[in-house]
C-alpha cells in the first residue's frame, strides 16, 4: 500500500494522526467525460483496470455489463494482494507491459502526487486517464454508449434523479466509506462513531426495504448498485476484518433478500469473486490482520437461494 509523490512510488500506509484517528478518503483527482470533444465515444478505444476485491471498481464492472458495454471496452485486473508496490497487474497490462498500477498514473503524468486507486478508465489513443471516480464512470457508462449498443436502459432516470442523489449521499457517507471509517479507524473513539453511523443506516435500510423492493421502487437505480457492491461484501469481510461486527447482514432479512436479488439479477453474481474479495482484504492489510490469515468462512451458498422479493424492472 502506498502513494506517488511527485512521481516517485512511496510505501505507505494511510495517515490518520492529524484526524485523531480518523479515516479520511481522499478525493479522486481525474475527472473528464466521455462523449466530449477530448473523449469521444469510440468501440475499443477505453479501457477500464479494475480489482475485483474493489467494491468501488466492482460499480463499473456491474455497469458495464449491464450496459452491454463488454464487447467495446476491455478490462485489465490486477491481483488482489496489494503489498509494498500496491495494486500489481499479473500478467503485465496488454497496453505497455507495465507490472504496477503506479506505472499507468506515471505514464499519465509523470510528476502525479496521489493515491494510486482502481478503477481507472483509460484512453488507449491518448495514452492517458479520462476519469479515476467509479461514481462518474458509471455515469458515463449508463449513457455515452447507448447509440453503438442500442441499449437504451437507464439507471439515471431523470424522474428518480433527486431521490437517487439523496440515497447516495446518506450511503457513501454511512455505508461505502462508513465500512472503511471503521475498518481504517486507529482510534477507539473513531472507530465507534464510524460503526454506529454505519448500524443506523442499515437499520434504517432495513426498514425501507421491507416496504419496497429496491431503493426507488420497482426499478434498479445507479443507487443499488453502489450499495449492493458494499452489501455483498460485508459478511465476507468487513464484518470480521473491519469490525463492522454488531450484525452480520444475513441477520437484516430485508437488507439480505435485497442483496440477494441484486446478485441474481442478470449474472451480475459473476461480477464477484469472494476468493479475490476475502483475499484482497485479510492479506493486503498487515497492519489489520499481522498473521495475514484468510479465514475459510462464511458459508454464502444462501445467495444462491431464490430473494423473495419481485425482480428489478428497468427503466428505459
Ligand atoms: N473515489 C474512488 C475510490 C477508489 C478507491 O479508493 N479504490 C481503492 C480500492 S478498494 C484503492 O485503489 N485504494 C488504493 C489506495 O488507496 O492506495 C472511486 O470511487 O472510484
Amino acid at each position: 500500500m502506498g502513494l506517488l509523490v511527485e512521481g516517485q512510488w512511496q510505501d505507505q500506509w494511510y495517515d490518520t494522526s492529524k484526524s485523531s484517528g480518523r479515516f479520511i478518503r481522499e478525493s479522486a483527482q481525474f475527472h473528464d467525460a466521455l462523449g466530449t470533444v477530448s473523449f469521444p465515444v469510440e468501440p475499443h478505444r477505453y479501457h477500464l483496470y479494475v480489482s475485483y476485491a474493489c467494491p468501488w471498481a466492482h460499480r463499473t464492472l456491474i455497469m458495464r455489463h449491464l450496459k452491454g458495454l463488454e464487447p467495446l471496452i476491455g478490462v485489465t485486473s490486477v491481483i488482489p494482494e496489494m503489498l509494498e508496490h500496491g495494486w500489481v497487474y499479473n500478467p503485465p497490462e496488454p497496453h505497455y507491459g507495465y507490472h504496477y498500477h503506479h506505472q499507468l498514473y506515471t505514464q499519465h503524468d509523470p510528476l502525479y502526487s496521489g493515491r494510486v486507486t482502481v478503477p481507472v478508465l483509460w484512453d488507449t489513443q491518448q495514452h492517458c486517464i479520462v476519469n479515476n471516480e467509479s461514481s462518474e464512470i458509471i455515469r458515463q457508462f449508463n449513457r455515452c454508449f447507448n447509440a453503438l449498443t442500442e441499449n437504451h436502459e437507464d439507471y439515471y432516470p431523470a424522474a428518480l434523479q433527486e431521490e437517487i442523489e439523496q440515497w447516495n449521499q446518506q450511503i457513501y457517507h454511512a455505508i461505502n466509506n462508513g465500512v472503511y471509517r471503521c475498518g481504517f479507524a486507529t482510534s477507539q473513539s473513531a472507530y465507534e462513531e464510524a460503526c454506529q453511523t454505519l448500524f443506523s443506516m442499515l437499520d434504517q435500510l432495513e426498514q425501507h426495504l421491507s416496504h419496497h423492493a429496491y431503493l426507488t421502487g420497482n426499478y434498479l437505480t445507479e443507487a443499488d448498485i453502489r450499495l449492493f457492491t458494499t452489501l455483498i461484501r460485508f459478511d465476507a469481510v468487513y464484518f470480521g476484518h473491519f469490525k463492522c461486527n454488531q450484525k452480520q447482514l444475513c441477520d437484516y432479512p430485508n437488507l439480505w433478500d435485497y442483496t440477494k436479488s441484486i446478485y441474481q439479477f442478470r449474472d451480475i453474481a459473476q461480477t464477484v469473486q469472494f476468493d479475490q474479495i476475502k483475499t484482497h482484504y485479510y492479506y493486503s492489510h498487515g497492519q489489520i490482520n499481522p498473521s495475514r490469515i484468510v479465514p475459510l468462512g462464511p458459508d454464502l451458498s444462501d445467495l444462491q437461494i431464490p430473494a423473495k422479493r419481485p425482480q428489478a424492472k428497468v427503466m428505459c
